[in-house]
């Protein structure tokens, strides 16, 4: 068996277009949707990813600002800038760049941002409305790979899905929206033991570690679907925790690295803006 590659940047740039109409349509009626991100220090990665979302923004017609901050920026700092930009009726949504400089508490930062303008999900109030099965903004990277599945009309009722990873970021949160679509969700992480008994187990497997080609053939069953989410940078090539080519024998989906999760992260974000201008629009 070859599996199906699900390009993320192909459904990417098809969302990116509904988009642009919506966008449109919002500007007739008075509504600037605008993004403000934020971007401390001088780590090149952060700064591609960083490029990446101003340039999707602009394309989509969003209004996006970036504020570039240095590396000595102080927590209060920061704080203060949060505050402006919580006031800012101009400003619907605001965006962080982690991970911060060890001086600044990554939590902190995530709590000061208004719940209303934080296009993450990553502020504990909106992580309880989704743990609660509620309606919110969810986080970009977990919203990004539920809508890809659907997309490829994968179900998910009753599938065993194990994720590799349990950050607040990715793991956490993706097990949490695929749980509310009725998945069995098993998360593995550093101190789990024989990791190949749960991955062979898995319908669907999640892999977003940070570790390249953590992932092969041996460890998955025939048939799986593989969510490939990590991004890493090795000998200047961008490469995912999987080994694509040896993984996609065996796969029924699988999603490349690049071209992948990540447009699609960078979508549910411009999606999470519009919303954020919406819902402002709307007094709620
Ligand atoms: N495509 C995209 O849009 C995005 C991609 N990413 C990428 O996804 C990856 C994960 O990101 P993030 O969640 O922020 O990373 P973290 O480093 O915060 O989390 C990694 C998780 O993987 C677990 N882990 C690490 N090594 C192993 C291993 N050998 N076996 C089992 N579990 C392991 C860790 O376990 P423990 O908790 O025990 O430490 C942890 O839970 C990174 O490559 C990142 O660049 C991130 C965000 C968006
Ligand atoms: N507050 C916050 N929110 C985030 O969402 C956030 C963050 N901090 N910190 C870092 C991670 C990482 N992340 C990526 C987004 C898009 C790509 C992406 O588009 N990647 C392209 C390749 C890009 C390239 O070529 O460099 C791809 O996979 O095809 C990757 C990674 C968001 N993150």
């Amino acid at each position: 068996m070859s599996a199906e590659v699900i390009y993320g940047k192909q459904l990417a740039e098809e969302l990116r277009e509904e988009m642009k109409e919506e966008v449109k349509g919002l500007k007739e009626h008075g509504i600037y949707p605008k993004l403000v991100v934020v971007i401390i220090g001088e780590d090149p990665a952060s700064k591609s990813y960083v490029r990446g979302k101003q340039r999707a923004s602009e394309k989509v017609g969003l209004d996006s600002e970036l504020i570039e901050l240095p590396e000595t920026t102080s927590e209060q700092e920061l704080l203060e800038l949060i505050e402006r930009l919580n006031q800012d009726e101009t400003v619907h949504g605001i965006l962080v760049q982690l991970p911060l400089p060890n001086q600044i508490a990554d939590q902190k930062v995530i709590e000061a941002i208004d719940p209303s303008k934080d296009v993450d999900g990553f502020h504990p109030s909106n992580v309880g409305k989704m743990m609660t099965g509620q309606e919110t903004f969810y986080p970009c990277t977990p919203y990004g790979i539920l809508v890809m599945l659907k997309r490829a009309e994968i179900s998910l009722e009753g599938k065993n899905v194990v994720i590799i990873g349990r950050s607040n970021l990715v793991g956490k949160p993706v097990g949490q929206l695929l749980l509310n679509e009725n998945a069995t969700v098993t998360h593995c992480h550093s101190r789990t033991k024989n990791l190949q008994e749960h991955t062979r187990k898995a319908d669907i497997l999640i892999v977003a570690a940070g570790k390249p080609g953590l992932i092969s053939a041996e460890d998955i069953s025939e048939g799986v679907v593989v969510i490939d989410v990590g991004v890493n940078r090795v000998e200047g090539k961008l490469t995912g925790d999987v080994q694509f080519e040896s993984a996609r024998q065996k796969a029924s989906y699988i999603t490349p690295v690049p071209k992948g999760v990540g447009p699609m992260t960078i979508t549910m974000l411009l999606h999470n803006t519009i919303k954020a201008a919406k819902r402002i629009h709307n007094n709620q």
